[in-house]
């Protein structure tokens, strides 16, 4: 078994999403870091500027311009999980649906919904709609006001891999429960969060996970945050969709 496979079951996530719910869009870990303990899954950058994407070990910055680059590795991430993408099950798509179909036929295979999984989806798509968060500048406002104005794309008849995890219930608010999926083209041309897509075919895979490791910022910011907003699942259905 590789490092990368032993290393498998775990996600490495850096702070909370309810920091990032509550503004606190700078972060201390530099993405250099965050390559160590994973090769697969999603985030942002410091100021909110564009969302993360992981696949295959390959980095990208999806921009609020919807442009992408690569990740430099001295950037760093206010809120990012990985994991090194080691997938227990398999399932091929052969007829359309859609995100809430494909999201209803994952949670009737998951093992658990007490546990974590990484999911990746490479297929067509006879759509995709994402949206990219833009830069901002303090003093930040909270995440909910930030996404009254982002960029949101559409793409019709794509190929391309969408990149996330599953996170339960239970735990709403450490991550978005349930599925919180990002998406990039295979031309590395587009992409971004996921707020709804429908697949024509492709090619679902689940790893499961048991064990987690957060980092929690030191910064003032996050000592001082609110992180038990009252209405976070309202919160998180605005923001993430
Ligand atoms: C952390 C995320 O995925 C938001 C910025 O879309």
């Amino acid at each position: 078994m590789t490092e990368g496979q032993r290393q498998g079951d775990n996600i490495y996530q850096v702070s909370t999403f309810s920091a990032l719910l509550d503004g606190v869009f700078e972060g201390e870990v530099p993405f250099s870091v965050v390559k160590k303990h994973g090769d697969f899954g999603i985030g942002t950058f410091n100021k909110l500027d564009g969302e993360m994407l992981a696949v295959d070990g390959e980095f990208y910055h999806l921009q609020g311009d919807g442009t992408i680059k690569e990740v430099k590795e001295g950037e760093k991430t206010p809120f990012a999980a990985v994991t090194f993408f080691n997938p227990s099950l398999t399932y091929r798509i052969q007829e359309n649906g859609t995100m809430e179909h494909i999201e209803q036929f994952i949670s009737s295979i998951l093992p658990s919904e007490n546990l974590f999984y990484s999911i990746r989806i490479t297929g067509s798509f006879r759509s995709m709609k994402t949206r990219t968060v833009s830069k901002q500048e303090p003093p930040y406002s909270s995440m909910t006001d930030v996404v009254e104005e982002q960029n949101v794309s559409t793409f019709k008849d794509c190929k391309g891999t969408i990149v996330g995890f599953y996170t339960p219930q239970y735990v709403q608010g450490l991550a978005v429960a349930g599925y919180h999926l990002h998406f990039i083209s295979e031309d590395k041309q587009g992409g971004g969060h996921i707020f709804d897509f429908e697949i024509e075919s492709g090619t679902v895979e689940i790893g499961e996970h048991a064990n987690l490791q957060f980092v929690l910022p030191k910064t003032k910011e996050f000592l001082e945050a609110d992180l038990m907003h009252g209405n976070m699942a309202e919160e998180i259905e605005k923001t993430e969709g």
